[in-house]
C-alpha cells in the first residue's frame, strides 16, 4: 500500500445481517483517502452505522470488494480492527462495570499487546498521552461505571486513540456532550485528521465540524445517494437535499 492509496476502498459491496433474507447496504462504492474528513448524514434506518461496521469488518460482506488500511475486510476483520478505532453510539458501561477509567483506556492497547502478555512501558506512555488529549488525566482511577455519559464518551474516545489508528469511526461521538466538550472534540478531530488519521463520522448535527473542506457522504435506504467533497458549512443543506437526485465527485 503507498501513502496515496485510499484508505478505505469499497467496490460494489453488500452487507447483510445475520439471518437477513437481504442484504442491509446494496451496492456502495466509496474511495476514501489519508486524512480525509468524512460527515456521514442521512435519515435514521439509512444504513450510517451498518456502513461503518461493514467498514470495520464485523459484518458479514455477501458481494463485493472491501480493502481498508490495505488489509482485505472480508479475509482479515481482525486485522482490520487493529488499525481501526470504532466509537459506538450510545455505548453506556453499566454502574458495577469493575474498571477504572486506565484500565479501559489500557484495553485500546490490547490488539497490540497480544495474549496473555503483560503491558509495556510504551503501551502505559500510550494511556497516559490519550487521557491528555481528551483532558481527562484526573478521571484516570474512578471506576468507569460511575462516571457521567459524557465523560465515558470521552473515556472511549481515549481507548480508541490509544491504539494509534489509522483510521477511526466515530458514530455520534457528540450525542452526550455539551457544548464545550465538542469544540474541544472537534479541535482535537481537526488536529488528528492534519496528522493523517482518516475520520469518519455519523452525526445529526452539522454546526460543529473542523474548518476545513469535508466530503460529505448521505446514505438512504442502504444506498450511498450523495459523496462529495465541499465547506462543513454545506454539509447541512447538501443533507437536506439529498433524495433529488445522486450526485457523486
Ligand atoms: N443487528 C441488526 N439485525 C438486523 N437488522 C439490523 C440490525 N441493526 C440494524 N438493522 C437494520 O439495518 C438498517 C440500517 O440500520 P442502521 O443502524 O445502519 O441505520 P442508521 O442510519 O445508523 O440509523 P440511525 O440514524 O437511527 O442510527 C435498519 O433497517 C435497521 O433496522
Amino acid at each position: 500500500m503507498t501513502a496515496s492509496d485510499p484508505v478505505i476502498r469499497l467496490e460494489n459491496v453488500y452487507t447483510a445481517y445475520e439471518g437477513a433474507d437481504r442484504p442491509t447496504l446494496t451496492d456502495i462504492s466509496l474511495s476514501i483517502g489519508r486524512g480525509e474528513f468524512v460527515v456521514i448524514g442521512g435519515p435514521n434506518g439509512a444504513g450510517k452505522t451498518t456502513l461503518l461496521e461493514t467498514i470495520n469488518g464485523m459484518l458479514h460482506i455477501t458481494h463485493g470488494k472491501a480493502v481498508v488500511c490495505g488489509q482485505d475486510v472480508r479475509g482479515d476483520g481482525v486485522q482490520v480492527r487493529c488499525r481501526v478505532g470504532y466509537l459506538l453510539q450510545n455505548f453506556a458501561f453499566d454502574p458495577l462495570t469493575p474498571f477504572t477509567v486506565e484500565e479501559v483506556v489500557l484495553m485500546g492497547r490490547y490488539g497490540t499487546i497480544g495474549l496473555f502478555r503483560k503491558p509495556r512501558t510504551e503501551d502505559y506512555e500510550a494511556v497516559k498521552k490519550s487521557l491528555h488529549l481528551l483532558g481527562i488525566e484526573d478521571l484516570a482511577a474512578r471506576p468507569i461505571g460511575q462516571l457521567s455519559g459524557g465523560q465515558q464518551q470521552k473515556v472511549l474516545m481515549a481507548q480508541n486513540l490509544a491504539r494509534n489508528p489509522e483510521v477511526l469511526l466515530l458514530d455520534e461521538p457528540f450525542s452526550n456532550l455539551d457544548m464545550f466538550a465538542r469544540e474541544e472534540i472537534n479541535r482535537l478531530l481537526a488536529r488528528l485528521v492534519g496528522s493523517g488519521i482518516t475520520v469518519l463520522i455519523v452525526s445529526h448535527a452539522f454546526d460543529d465540524l473542523p474548518d476545513r473542506p469535508v466530503r460529505v457522504v448521505v446514505m438512504q435506504e442502504g444506498k450511498i445517494v450523495v459523496s462529495r467533497e465541499c465547506p462543513p458549512k454545506e454539509v447541512e443543506q447538501i443533507v437536506r437535499n439529498a433524495g433529488k437526485g445522486p450526485s457523486h465527485a
